[in-house]
């Protein structure tokens, strides 16, 4: 497949523990195509935020190999990985991870600091970022003054600023309700079929699920399943 930006082959990932090793994630061989909205699922400890990270580049495979964006992950320098994120991955956590300080605006901005971009491109960049997620009448807000939903459409409004190629999004809706976790799916699914972003989640919740278009099943660290579903609701 042609369009294909994430190639995972025979990955496992193991983790020092005590004198010996814990196996999290085995022999996972998985590709991802441009604009999916596909989503791993699976109980606590099946591996999907381990799998996450080595995609986002912030851990390496311990055998097989991670292709991101036609890289290797295990290859690139701790630059290269950091200049790898900061141009074409965005994340999105279940805690939001906002900078309390600082406001709407800066928070969104801040993605933005470590690229070569002049002050006018960026106030419209972050403009147009708040503006995806229905906030810009809070760009002077501080964090403290959202609600979680909104926390969380500020972090989405930072994923997206840099215009990424790909948003991973760690149980993004695990400290929502129900109505904000549709309201920022919905955000989400608007932004992937406008702007062709892939999307990746790690869930458990059966919302999230119920937006997927293609759903990956985990369990002991090992793929189980892998699913394209047809949308019964878009909510
Ligand atoms: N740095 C680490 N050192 C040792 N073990 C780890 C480390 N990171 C993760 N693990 C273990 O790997 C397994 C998979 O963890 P992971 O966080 O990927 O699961 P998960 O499916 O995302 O779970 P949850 O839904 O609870 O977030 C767990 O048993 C976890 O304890």
């Amino acid at each position: 497949m042609d369009n294909q930006i994430i190639q995972l082959e025979h990955l496992t990932k193991r983790f020092p523990v005590g004198n010996g090793f814990f196996t999290a994630l085995t022999d996972i061989t998985l590709s991802f195509g441009k604009g999916e909205f596909a989503g791993l699922v699976g109980p606590s400890g099946s591996g999907k935020t381990t799998l996450l990270n080595i995609i986002g580049s912030l851990d390496v495979p311990s055998e097989g190999k991670a292709t991101v964006l036609g890289r290797s992950i295990a290859e690139l320098s701790q630059k290269q990985a950091a200049n790898m994120r900061n141009h074409h991955i965005g994340f999105i956590f279940q805690t939001y991870n906002l900078l309390p300080v600082y406001t709407v605006y800066e928070n969104v901005e801040f993605a933005l600091l470590l690229q070569n971009i002049s002050a006018e491109e960026r106030r419209k960049a972050v403009m147009q970022a708040l503006e995806w997620v229905g906030l810009t009448d809070k760009e002077k807000s501080k964090p403290s003054m959202l609600s979680g939903g909104e926390c969380q459409r500020v972090a989405i409004a930072r994923s997206m600023v840099k215009r990424p190629k790909i948003v991973l999004a760690d149980e993004p809706t695990a400290n929502l309700d129900s109505k904000n976790s549709h309201h920022i799916l919905q955000t989400m699914q608007k932004l992937n079929e406008e702007l062709g972003v892939t999307f990746i989640f790690s869930t458990h919740d059966e919302k999230v699920m119920q937006y997927l278009k293609r759903q990956i099943s985990l369990a002991d660290g090992k793929v189980v399943a892998d699913e394209q579903v047809e949308l019964v609701s878009s909510q």
